[in-house]
């Protein structure tokens, strides 16, 4: 829901939205550029008598002067029956320039009140403004749910591209924008009558004036009362007439003050009402706070990037999620399918569920586990698709449904049945759908049939699951899903580089460009036919296809396609098809491939520290986040090998990163040397170092074998113990990220 609340109209009215945001950022460069031109006395220093005294002596047809709220000070005069005003400096009353408002401020200004379109403009824009409003506090809510609460949403992110830029940046701008979008809504409900405006109104005149002959402004005892720094607006009286007055504005009130005497003769105070509207004005514009101009200028500028990246996230989001059509609400719904994904390959079975269901009459609502209600109240079933991710682990769109599951309200007559989607290839096949039926069934809801795994998106497994639930429904499912293989793209090996040979742990880093154009519409396009990499960075996982039409085995990437180059590292297994595979390849031999995101495996920004742990071939990923790292953040690497001498992968690479600072300590652990290590006895020798870090919240990321996983986090368990928190905390907070296999 508030991510519909953000996303919708968000995209409706980004394109007004950004021309509010860039006008409100240059007409916030207003206050500054007025101050810059102006000479602004100290306060004390220059009385409103001394000022007019001044002017007058150098334009005697004075008529007004006005000081505006940036500070500056302008004359109106009237010279040989010709009006004109300028700029005057207040220390000289000399004139500084002509003054003449901007003809393309006041355009860009009427582009940002009302789109150029008088009151129906207004209108919209008070509405953008509104937008703007609901958009600042759903963002809010979904950064504290995507940092883990308030307290941590100062905290590094991790993640990458658009999601990351669209964090970061509203992280920085959203107080600004939220102030902005407040005062603009409220300027408007007021001018529309929503809200009650307090119409500035100054005394009337006075009912006796002296009469007396005029004396020098400069020693009008009234005018010498006030300081510039108070000063708005001085209206001179009409010439040769005694009766007239000057009519005085402060910050304070309005008042007359008689030409003749300088005495105050009539003054009544501003209300509150007129200062709390001028307060808004003076927040929504910067006008007289020219600092807060420019900061709220800084925010509105990132508004055109959130749009795009933000357009771009929903898109994304909407693709991958594949809109289901006659989704049932959640209230109305019979039946409930959850989906647990990473790659979305279950969701194409959860669609087909879906259309089946549909088809046998029910209202089905269909969601990602992660968004579990507290409960259905009209629901009977509940269908959990849910595939398995990293060493038995929740996929992305399932990471919070345990948590959630505590909250749930099953109803009596609700029975559930969970499928789960994994690789038997993995030692833990299908675990978190087996981790899934269990809770269920701890919270006592009552099961419709008992779990099913189906091995490598098997059609055959789905259609029989279908069948047995058709059975129990009372209605046939005829289920008939068969997920089309990613699109591959060809890969030429360039290079490669072997190890571990001497120490039987043969390991070889592979180095791949393009062998083809580019398919997707935008690289044809925009790359003329180029042989380009499609996007992927360190972390994310290669998916190879071995000969002979075997599944797909993933590689953790090493590179980013802006190295221009696709790296993997790739340890010979025993009797390995697809590792033996890659190492036969030499240059110039190809393989078809495709890219697996993996945005839950990737460093936090900021400059907290980051431990980088592992063994083998799992340094491929790690050295490709230390080569990013061109800021130069903190990053430790703890890494294990067999013999400095044989598989010390990367290692003229790391001395280069240690050189210039990419890489702040290397920490080696070779099990066949003389001192005969492994990586975990190297956190442990290090341990008062790494829990200081960790209390400082560093990010551990861990990559390699599970052997070697299992040990560190044991380790880590360990030196966590003192502060009070363990590796469960960590990897809530995002802190403890692991890629095993
Ligand atoms: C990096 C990675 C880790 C995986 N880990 C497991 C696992 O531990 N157990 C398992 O049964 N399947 C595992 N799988 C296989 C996926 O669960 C399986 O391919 C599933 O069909 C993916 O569905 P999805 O695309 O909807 O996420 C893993 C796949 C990848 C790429």
């Amino acid at each position: 829901m508030l991510r519909q609340l953000h996303g919708l109209p968000g995209l409706l009215v980004a394109l007004f939205l950004v021309t509010l945001a860039v006008t409100g950022a240059v007409l916030a460069l207003a206050p500054a550029m007025d101050r810059a031109a102006a000479v602004i006395p100290a306060a004390g220093e220059v009385s409103v008598a001394e000022l007019a005294g001044r002017v007058v002596a150098h334009y005697p047809g004075t008529e007004q002067i006005v000081r505006g709220p940036s500070g500056g000070v302008v004359v109106y005069y009237n010279r040989d029956g010709r009006p004109g005003a300028d700029l005057v400096n207040p220390l000289t009353g000399e004139g500084i320039a002509p003054y003449e408002p901007s003809a393309f401020f006041i355009w860009i200004r009427d582009l940002h009140r009302s789109f150029l379109l008088d009151d129906a403009g207004r209108g919209l824009a008070g509405v953008m403004a509104a937008v703007m409003l609901l958009l600042c506090i759903s963002g809010i809510l979904l950064l504290v749910r995507r940092t883990g609460g308030w307290k941590a949403l100062l905290r590094p992110f991790a993640g990458s591209g658009g999601k990351r830029i669209h964090s970061e940046l509203a992280r920085f701008a959203v107080l600004g924008l939220l102030l902005s979008a407040l005062t603009g809504s409220y300027m408007s409900a007021q001018r529309f009558g929503l809200l009650p405006e307090t119409p500035e109104t100054g005394p009337t005149f006075p009912a006796e004036v002296s009469g007396g002959k005029p004396a020098p402004v400069a020693t009008l005892g009234a005018l010498s009362e006030v300081d510039l720094s108070e000063f708005r607006e001085l209206v001179f009286p009409y010439p040769d007439d005694p009766q007239d007055v000057y009519s005085l504005t402060t910050s304070g009130g309005s008042g007359f003050v008689d030409q003749a005497t300088g005495e105050l003769l009539k003054y009544q105070p501003r209300s509150g009402g007129s200062v709390f509207q001028q307060w808004m004005i003076s927040l929504h514009t910067g006008e007289g706070l020219w600092w807060l101009g420019l900061i709220l200028g800084a925010a509105a500028l990132t508004v055109p990037v959130l749009s795009v990246t933000g357009i771009s996230i929903w898109w994304r989001r909407r693709r991958s999620s594949g809109q289901i059509p006659d989704n049932a609400d959640v209230s109305q719904a019979e039946a409930i399918i959850l989906v647990g994904s990473e790659g979305n390959t279950t969701r194409g079975f959860a669609r087909e569920l879906h259309g089946s269901l549909n088809k046998a009459g029910f209202r089905v609502h269909c969601s990602e586990m992660n968004a579990l209600a507290d409960h259905y109240p009209q629901a009977s079933l509940l269908f959990v698709l849910t595939s398995t991710y990293g060493d038995g682990d929740a996929p992305a769109s399932a990471r919070r449904f345990m948590a959630r599951l505590s909250d749930f309200r099953g109803e009596k007559t609700l029975k559930y049945a969970v499928l789960g989607f994994g690789d038997s290839q993995f030692p833990n096949f299908c675990q978190f759908a087996l981790d899934v039926d269990g809770a269920l069934a701890s919270k006592g809801l009552s099961q419709l049939q008992t779990i099913e795994l189906i091995d490598r998106c098997s059609a055959t497994q789905f259609s029989e699951w279908g069948d047995k639930v058709g059975e129990l429904i009372g209605t046939p499912l005829s289920l008939s899903h068969d997920p089309l293989p990613p699109p591959t793209v060809k890969l030429e090996l360039v290079e490669r580089a072997d190890y571990g040979l001497a120490v039987q742990a043969p390991t070889s880093i592979l180095r791949f460009r393009a062998a083809e154009p580019g398919r997707g519409r935008w690289p044809k396009f925009l790359f003329r036919g180029r042989k380009i990499l499609p996007p992927f960075d360190a972390g994310d996982l290669l998916g190879v296809m071995p000969p002979h039409g075997q599944a797909a085995r993933f590689y953790s990437l090493a590179s980013s396609a802006s190295d221009g180059i696709l790296e993997i590292c790739v340890r010979k297994q025993p009797g390995g098809l697809c590792s033996g595979y890659l190492h036969e390849l030499r240059p110039g031999d190809c393989i078809d491939g495709f890219i697996r995101h993996n945005p839950g495996f990737r460093p936090a920004t900021g400059n907290t520290p980051i431990i980088l742990i592992g063994a083998g071939a799992g340094i491929g990923p790690l050295t490709g986040f230390i080569r990013k790292n061109t800021e130069r953040h903190p990053m430790y690497l703890y890494w294990g090998g067999r013999s400095s001498q044989s598989d010390f992968l990367y290692q003229p690479e790391l001395g280069r990163y240690l050189e210039d600072h990419r890489l702040t300590a290397l920490n080696t652990a070779f099990s066949r040397s003389d001192e005969r290590v492994y990586v975990q006895d190297k956190l442990r020798q290090d341990q008062i170092a790494v829990r200081q870090m960790v209390e400082k919240g560093a990010q551990i990321l861990v990559c390699g074998g599970r052997d070697m996983a299992a040990g560190v986090m044991q380790v880590i368990e360990d030196i966590l113990e003192p502060l009070r928190t363990d590796v469960e905390t960590l990897r809530a907070e995002g802190r403890y990220l692991e890629d095993v296999y």
